[in-house]
């Protein structure tokens, strides 16, 4: 420690005296002109001698000791950062070794040349930089004849990837043979991210949206509208002038708002410390993910008290205001199962659905206020962010489509319509909202998150796929999203952002064609943002009443300026990420 304060004192002067020394130089020198010029300064030279004197010794002193402080550091400074760069260098190598040699030998690969040295770290740093793109030349390559193939990537170790033909039987494995959350978990590193394992391997959050959440979903949309109204006007402005607002900012504000509503009521749903806490606390848990990837699995625990530091900001903010709210409404809830009359009227949210469910339950994890409110947290962490990221990549998306004039000319012109037919946004009034279903949905497969669908965790040894693969025990197997998305055989000119697509043919039924029923809640193995199967989604049904409610409000309340060009999503690790600085120019409608 006494070494590390020498070296930033001596850094420390070793600065200040070369800002002393340009600072005298220029002075000498124009001191000097000045004196040449006017005789009468002469009086001055003394002062200016004993300047020159100075300078020639701070310079000497300089010069003297030189070597001194690039010793120190050299020493305190380079030193530790190599002998760290080192380190982390061979444990990385040795990582990537071991997760390579885990999967079957005779698989191809993209991403890892093996006459390289260093191969597998090198495989697993692409990986990191591109494995997005990885996923996608693989299935170009393999998927398309028929075969599996390994992509590196740095959080989850190789993938191998099969063919879409297996999709729909991997979604249909029961989770004893493929698990499904193991891999979510590991990816996210939930155990040093978020803990809490007795609430993770607990069924009561999926149960409730299940059986609560899926059921009430669009229930509430009167609430829900001025929700997004008042949000919307506060984040837009609401007095006709254009505003430069940001994209993921202003929606992920609106959508934390619509979903708090449902989960925790009107009140806390208003309270920005709180909603903006749940994103903050997304990202904190992704990034510390990311982070704790980069260590062998024994160097984790260590590690991960400083990496996780911002998760437990983050969800701390959130308990501070959900522990009372959660406490208050137990009290009330037990007061009035003892006394009908008890003064209180029950709201309809997840809380109280929760609260309720606890009540049949008896251990502690199931009943406490603490574990109660880390639920809601975690919901928020499932439920929220991955809305919002559909909300940006749909605005993003529709305000860039070729022909966007008329794009929005149509999705609005439905719009007006539907809400002239049913007078509110009504679960059937949102039902008919075709146009902009097929929008979002189309959003959703051309700027999905990219790499791994339907990726899972083989828990059973000796295992054999139906292709005829065997696969070792924890290795994780899954199907390529993008691949599969931007693929000709499924999709005419994949490539496109087409808004309609999937609205043409409902629209075209007149002529007498099939129904074709692609909505945005319909999971196929050939459309996986909400994956498929034993696993698919269940809050999608939640999430796109909101997602189109909020886009439809947009659509008839404000005007949005084209983008010229598409602000791209970033590709990070296997994942396509939204461009979270993304900026538009936006106006109230007169
Ligand atoms: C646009 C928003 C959303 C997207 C894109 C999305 C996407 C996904 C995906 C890809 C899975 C993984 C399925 C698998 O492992 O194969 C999943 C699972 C899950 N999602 Fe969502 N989700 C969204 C919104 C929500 C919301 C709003 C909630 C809760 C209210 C929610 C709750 C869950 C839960 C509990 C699971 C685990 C299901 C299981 O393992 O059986 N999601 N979601």
């Amino acid at each position: 420690f006494s070494l590390s304060d020498d070296v930033v004192r001596h850094i420390f002067c070793l600065k200040l005296q070369i800002f002393y020394l340009r600072f005298l130089l220029k002075w000498e020198h124009l001191v000097y002109s000045l004196a040449g010029s006017v005789r009468n300064f002469r009086s001055f030279l003394p002062a200016i001698q004993s300047t020159s004197y100075y300078l020639r010794s701070v310079s000497s002193y300089f010069e003297s000791t030189f070597l001194r402080h690039t010793f120190f550091f050299f020493i305190g400074v380079l030193a530790p950062i190599t002998l760290l760069f080192t380190f982390l260098f061979i444990v990385a190598s040795l990582k990537a070794s071991k997760e390579h040699a885990t999967v079957p030998a005779g698989l191809p690969w993209t991403g890892k040349q093996d006459d390289q040295i260093l191969a597998s770290m090198r495989a697993n740093v692409r990986g990191f930089v591109k494995s997005a793109a990885l996923y996608t030349e693989g299935y170009r390559k393999y998927s398309k004849a028929g075969l599996a193939y390994i992509v590196p990537t740095w959080t989850r170790g190789p993938q191998i990837v099969v063919p879409p033909s297996l999709g729909p039987w991997i979604a249909q494995v029961p989770d004893e043979i493929l698990n499904a959350k193991d891999c979510t978990y590991d990816n996210v590193q939930f155990k040093y991210t978020v803990g809490h394992p007795e609430i993770l391997s607990n069924d009561m959050i999926d149960l409730l949206i299940k059986r609560e959440l899926t059921r009430t979903t669009g229930t509430m949309n009167v609430e829900l509208v001025e929700e997004i109204d008042d949000s919307l006007a506060r984040l837009f402005g609401n007095d006709g002038q254009w505003r430069k607002v940001g994209v993921f900012d202003t929606l992920t504000r609106t959508v934390g708002r619509v979903s708090s509503r449902v989960f925790v009521g009107k009140e806390l749903c208003n309270n920005m410390e709180y909603v903006v806490s749940a994103s903050d606390f997304a990202r904190a848990v992704s990034v510390s993910g990311y982070i704790l990837h980069m260590f062998p699995k024994f160097m984790r625990p260590a590690i991960s008290w400083l990496a996780t530091m911002p998760n437990r900001r983050h969800s701390g903010i959130a308990m501070k205001h959900l522990q009372p709210l959660i406490a208050q409404r137990i009290t009330d809830m037990r007061a009035k199962e003892a006394d009908p009359t008890y003064p209180w009227e029950e709201p309809d949210d997840f809380v109280t659905w929760m609260v309720r469910e606890s009540f049949k339950r008896d251990t502690f994890h199931e009943t406490s206020v603490h574990h109660l409110s880390y639920r809601i947290v975690l919901l928020n962490f499932g439920g929220i962010t991955t809305t919002s990221i559909m909300v940006v990549n749909a605005i993003l998306d529709i305000w860039s489509a070729p022909d966007v004039a008329n794009v929005i000319a149509a999705l609005r012109e439905e719009a007006q319509q539907v809400l002239q037919e049913h007078g509110e946004w009504s679960k059937a009034a949102l039902a008919k909202l075709h146009r902009l279903d097929s929008a979002i949905r189309e959003s959703a497969r051309v700027s999905a998150i990219g790499g791994n669908a339907l990726a899972r965790r083989v828990k059973v040894d000796g295992f054999t796929l139906p292709n005829g693969l065997a696969v070792a025990k924890n290795s994780t197997i899954g199907v390529s999203m993008d691949g599969i998305h931007f693929d000709p055989e499924y999709y005419d000119n994949p490539t496109v952002y087409d808004p309609f697509r999937f609205s043409r043919p409902r629209e075209e039924l007149a002529a007498g064609k099939t129904r074709v029923n692609e909505d945005l809640v319909t999971t196929s193995v050939h459309w996986l943002p909400f994956s498929h199967g034993l696993h698919a989604c269940p809050g999608r049904f939640f999430a796109a009443n909101n997602v189109k409610m909020i886009l439809a409000q947009v659509l008839l309340d404000y005007e949005i300026q084209p983008f010229g060009t598409r602000p791209p999503n970033m590709a990070i690790g296997d994942m396509s990420v939204v461009p979270v600085d993304a900026t538009m120019m936006v106006r109230k409608r007169v």
